[in-house]
């Protein structure tokens, strides 16, 4: 089954009204393969999110960085999955390696998170990925597995889920895994898939790679078979995400 290329732009904890402007102004007037080839999402901090969507061309879409884990209620500084909802929010990043260190989320609590976000209708990047150290160790594959069994126990709906392969190692340090590196791991992630969860699944599900994709690496990154799509932090925020978003076509030939 065909699996449209999928680019997301994380802006992680960046911005200014006026950069944001300048951001959406880019991205409104660049030329790009149509939404049939390319689905393309940008994920701004929740203070922008709603901004953003208005400024925004409509065949592009926003995601939320992060959301709670259950309903909303007494639950101070955080964001509710049915706010997302009621402000028409279409996708939320969960699972992001920054929070996964940083603020100590477990793989249960992000499969919960996971599980919340599916039941009240928006549609979730989920995010996996090893540390240096586990690299190193050669347990890449049994830590990527164990991220992606919390979330896959708790997906209802898989036509709802893109899975963001990003290496915690390439995040933001100028490393790039190899094309060879990133497609070994998201070849291994489907064939994780078709034994547990099942062929067609594994076959449709969308498995993005993340961590320091830029103008110049996408499209040898694009060519692997395995590699549907990216998440991209840094060079989100740049002119050149539309480079990015243009290695789309890369598939069609
Ligand atoms: O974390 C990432 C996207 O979610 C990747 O960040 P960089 O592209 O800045 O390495």
């Amino acid at each position: 089954m065909a699996r449209k290329f999928f680019v997301g732009g994380n802006w992680k904890c960046n911005g200014t009204t006026e950069e944001v402007k300048k951001i959406v102004t880019t991205l409104n007037e660049a030329e790009v393969p149509s939404e049939d080839v390319v689905e393309v999402v940008v994920s701004p901090p929740f203070v922008f999110l709603t901004f953003v969507k208005s400024l925004l061309r409509s065949d592009f879409h926003v995601a939320a960085q992060n959301c709670w884990v259950r309903k909303g209620g007494a639950f101070t500084g955080e964001i509710s999955a049915e706010m997302l909802v009621n402000l028409s929010i279409p996708w939320v990043i969960i699972g992001h390696s920054e929070r996964r260190a940083l603020l100590n989320e477990s793989n249960e609590f992000v499969g919960d998170k996971v599980a919340y976000a599916l039941s009240q209708g928006l549609k979730v990047i989920a995010c996996i990925g090893e540390t240096l150290e586990e690299r190193e160790s050669g347990s890449t594959m049994a830590v990527v597995a164990a991220q992606t069994k919390a979330i896959a126990g708790k997906v209802t709906n898989w036509d709802n889920v893109v899975l963001a392969y990003e290496p915690v190692w390439v995040i933001g340090t100028g490393k790039v895994a190899t094309p060879a590196q990133a497609q070994e791991v998201h070849c291994e992630l489907r064939k994780w898939l078709h034994e547990n969860v099942g062929g067609d699944i594994a076959a449709s599900t969308r498995i993005i790679y993340g961590g320091s994709v830029n103008g110049a690496n996408c499209k040898e990154l694009a060519a692997q078979p395995d590699v549907d799509g990216f998440l991209v932090g840094g060079a989100s925020l740049k002119p050149e995400f539309v480079d990015i978003i243009k290695a789309a076509t890369v598939k069609k030939n």
